[in-house]
């Protein structure tokens, strides 16, 4: 199934607004940004006793994941990283190291290189969840693939968002297949909408 031609309309309509509004952040914003989501994550109980963890590799629009992977290496945690199969599917890689096991893949994000097997979400205790623009109680809209709302129906994991505090909205539209996040995480702290 898919969503309803009035929805699909008013995501997409948000989506150009989201994606207008990241491109035109300043670069000294993204980077204290990024370092606030950093040690707001980093802080989290949820990150501190995770063992495994999934966390996208960020395109340079996203607020930046590349110092949370390493930390999380440095850890010595499991940190899987997704790889998108087909349109709507992705699955968790394990890698040890950004520099060699990851590889330009789909829309030129960073990606598992082949010959690296994936783990089942159901390993999964961390999902750093991506959006292109968010409300503070949860609802996410991604970037229209549908990846994320598919996946996360496979693991019982906490869902972490993280997002600039600039693309936070009110008025994220959902649809039935649209999932709530457990945090939403912006360099203006983190939230806990279940809470
Ligand atoms: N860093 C990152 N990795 C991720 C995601 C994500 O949101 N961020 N995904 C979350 O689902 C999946 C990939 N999903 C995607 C879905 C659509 C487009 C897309 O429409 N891209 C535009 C250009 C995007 C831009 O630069 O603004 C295009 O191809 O025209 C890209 C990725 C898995 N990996
Ligand atoms: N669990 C699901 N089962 C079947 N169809 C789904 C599911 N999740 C999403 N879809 C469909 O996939 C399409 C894309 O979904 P949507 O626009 O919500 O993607 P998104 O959450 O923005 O993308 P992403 O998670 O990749 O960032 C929609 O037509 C939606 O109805």
């Amino acid at each position: 199934m898919s969503d309803h031609p009035q929805l699909k309309e008013m995501k997409k309509k948000i989506r150009t607004e989201a994606k207008a509004l990241a491109a035109s952040l300043a670069p000294e914003y993204r980077r204290s940004a990024s370092d606030a989501v950093f040690r707001a994550v980093t802080a989290m109980p949820e990150y501190r006793e995770a063992e495994t963890i999934f966390c996208f590799v960020s395109m340079p629009s996203e607020v930046d994941t590349h110092p949370l992977i390493r930390d999380a290496l440095t850890k010595n945690k499991r940190v899987c990283v997704p790889k998108c199969l087909s349109l709507g599917h992705m699955e968790a890689y394990p890698i040890t190291s950004m520099e060699k096991d990851l590889e330009p893949g789909t829309w030129n994000i960073p990606e598992p290189r082949e010959g690296i097997l994936p783990v089942s979400p159901e390993e999964l205790d961390l999902v750093i969840v991506p959006c292109c623009a968010a409300a503070p109680d949860g609802r996410r809209l991604g970037f229209g693939g549908g990846f994320y709302d598919r996946f996360l129906l496979r693991t019982d994991a906490f869902r972490a968002l993280i997002c600039y505090g600039r693309l936070l909205r009110e008025d994220i539209p959902t649809g039935e297949y649209d999932l709530r996040m457990d945090a939403v995480i912006s360099e203006q702290g983190v939230l806990r909408p279940g809470i």
